[in-house]
């Protein structure tokens, strides 16, 4: 083994500027495919390109012993670069792997749904649109039965035979089954999966308390396509039925920002807007004029699930997002600048740090500034709500919206993972794919499906980061932590009074804190950055508990004056079903 600091040095000077030519080619060639689907931008070979890449040079740094090394950087990025992922496969399999994933990521994009007077409906905007505002429950039935047919059901023999490969490429690398311990080696907490446990165990009570609100009088399993969401991920979809009191602060958005004429461009320039006003950094003129922040009306098929794009050439950043004109999407929008800003902030770290603390860091950045821009204050401040009051009723009105997206959604971000942990180890076989999917999904979210399933469906696959192969636990450490950031940057921002009215905007003391740590990217251990921003190391629900607390409270008594049912005993009932 080599144990030459100096040459392992130069090795990772090479490996970093020829890193920044392949992975620009790559991303250059993905854009064009994500934003014109066609046979001829397929250009697979830039994905084989890279892979070749990252086996060479994942090849040459396991020849480095780094015991005695000096620099924790070298080390670092040595220990990165040894895991090569999928490119330990066979070149054969290697090129059935990407195709694969190719051809499930398009199949899910392109799917529509087709009433009998053969009109079709896309997810983006349409079928969205109908669980969000359709209070119809045939129409609802329609739209979500419609899409498991097209974009589920025919996936189901290929995400098989990607469990296949991708457990085959697991095992070359030494590593155990895939999903496990490659994606949670990216936390790097030897007790991440108790953590989650201990994280969920101190949540469950809150779940319990909001589950049994007095309007839906739950006794048991919600069908799941009654929750203003395809996935049910979250429900702030029946915030009007929840309403605490209706006659206070209404909280959506959403009228305003289409009675006064705002577009997919103004909804990111106020974001871009917000964090200036935090001292971070602008985006730059390439961001504006490449990325494609509307879905085309040219005919193109585009990949509408929205992302934040690096080319890794330290200057081109984009977002391609389907935007439409919604509260909903405004969020969506600060959470892809939250990633641009991340690109922005490490741009000059080498290629192997230019990543989150840990992925979760990533997914947070923008839910944190999304937060204080949801504050009824600071809509009203942009002009997107007109009447404010500061009374108890518009708190419990506000944090109950707020509810129905952050804690209704931890649930679907646990179950995602659990269940394609699962899969990837073996213990749930594609005869009980769909099985085990509901049963995960009636244990965490109380719901069930509105007609009857079977193993013909592939239901999982309904859900975007299934096929596209997108890792979703990162997403239920965002909604923790981001609480511990909220609470960071309120007292940095010197807030004073509860934790759910505070806005940071023009806090350059709270932008400071996120700019340093964003700067890192991935150079030091996540606990590191998580102690730069809270001054502890790790992860708390706390945060989250106490910006809930009024209405925690609110809805205890509320059950209480109700006696109600918590949680959903009687799992064995069925809604009844149509013809
Ligand atoms: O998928 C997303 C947003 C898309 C993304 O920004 O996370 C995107 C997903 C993606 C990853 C890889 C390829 C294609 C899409 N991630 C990124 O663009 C990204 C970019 C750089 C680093 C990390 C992530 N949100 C999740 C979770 C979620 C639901 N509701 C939310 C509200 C606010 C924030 C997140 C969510 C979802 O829609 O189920
Ligand atoms: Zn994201």
């Amino acid at each position: 083994k080599n144990t030459d600091e100096l040459d392992a040095k130069k090795f990772l000077d090479e490996y970093n500027t020829t890193a920044e030519v392949v992975w620009n080619a790559y991303t250059e060639a993905s854009w064009k495919y994500n934003t014109d689907i066609n046979e001829a931008n397929k250009q697979l070979e830039k994905n084989l390109e890279m892979s070749a890449h990252t086996l060479r040079y994942g090849q040459k740094a396991r020849q480095y012993d780094t015991t005695d090394f000096q620099d924790p950087s070298v080390k670092r990025i040595i220990k990165k670069l040894s895991d090569i992922e999928r490119a330990a496969l066979s070149p054969a399999e290697l090129e059935e792997y990407n195709t694969l994933l190719s051809n499930m990521e398009t199949k899910y994009s392109v799917a529509e749904v087709c009433r009998d007077d053969g009109t079709c409906h896309p997810l983006d905007p349409d079928l969205q649109k109908i669980m969000a505002e359709s209070r119809d429950y045939d129409e609802l039935l329609f739209a979500w039965k419609g899409w498991r047919d097209s974009a589920g059901k025919v996936l189901r023999q290929d995400y098989k035979r990607y469990v296949e490969l991708a457990n085959k490429a697991a095992t070359l690398n030494g590593m155990t089954l895939n999903g496990k311990s490659f994606w949670r080696s990216l936390y790097e907490t030897p007790t991440f999966e108790e953590d989650l446990e201990s994280l969920w165990k101190e949540l469950e009570p809150a779940l319990y308390k909001k589950y049994g609100p007095e309007y839906i009088n739950l006794k048991g399993p919600i069908p799941a396509h009654l929750l203003g969401n395809m996935w049910a991920q979250t429900w702030s979809g029946i915030m009007d039925l929840v309403m605490p009191y209706p006659d206070a602060t209404q909280v959506d958005a959403t009228p305003a920002m289409v009675a006064k004429g705002w577009n997919a461009t103004r909804m990111f320039q106020e974001s871009d807007n917000f964090f200036t006003s935090l001292g971070l950094l602008p985006m730059p003129k390439e961001f504006w004029d490449k990325s494609m922040l509307e879905k085309p009306s040219d005919g193109r098929q585009v990949v509408c699930h929205a992302s934040a794009w690096d080319f890794y050439n330290r200057k081109d950043f984009r977002i391609k997002q389907c935007t439409v004109v919604t509260m909903d999407d405004l969020i969506t929008v600060h959470h892809e600048m939250g990633h641009v800003q991340y690109f922005l902030q490490y741009k000059d770290q080498p290629v192997s740090f230019r990543d989150g603390a840990n992925p979760g860091f990533h997914e947070a950045i923008g839910d944190v500034l999304a937060l204080s821009v949801s504050t009824p204050k600071h809509l009203q401040s942009i002009g997107l709500l007109d009447k404010v009051e500061n009374n108890h009723e518009s708190d419990i009105n506000f944090l109950m919206s707020m509810a129905l997206d952050k804690i209704a959604f931890l649930p679907f971000g646990y179950l995602m993972d659990q269940w394609r942990w699962k899969v990837f180890d073996g213990r749930i076989p594609s005869t009980e794919y769909n099985k085990e999917w509901w049963n995960l999904r009636m244990k965490y979210q109380g719901l069930c499906p509105p007609v009857t399933r079977t193993e013909d469906d592939f239901d999982p696959g309904a859900k975007f980061h299934i096929p596209a192969n997108v890792p979703y636990v990162r997403y239920f450490v965002s909604f923790v932590i981001q609480f511990q950031f909220h609470k960071a940057l309120c007292d940095a921002a010197n807030h004073v009074g509860p934790l759910h009215t505070c806005d940071i905007y023009k806090s350059k003391e709270a932008g400071k804190l996120l700019g340093d740590v964003m700067k890192l990217g991935f150079s030091k251990p996540w606990p590191e950055a998580m102690t730069m921003i809270t001054g502890q190391p790790k992860m708390s629900a706390q945060p989250l508990m106490q910006y809930f607390q009024p209405l925690i409270q609110w809805l205890e008594a509320e059950n209480n004056k109700n006696n109600d049912i918590r949680g959903w005993p009687e799992y064995n009932w069925k809604p009844s079903m149509p013809g």
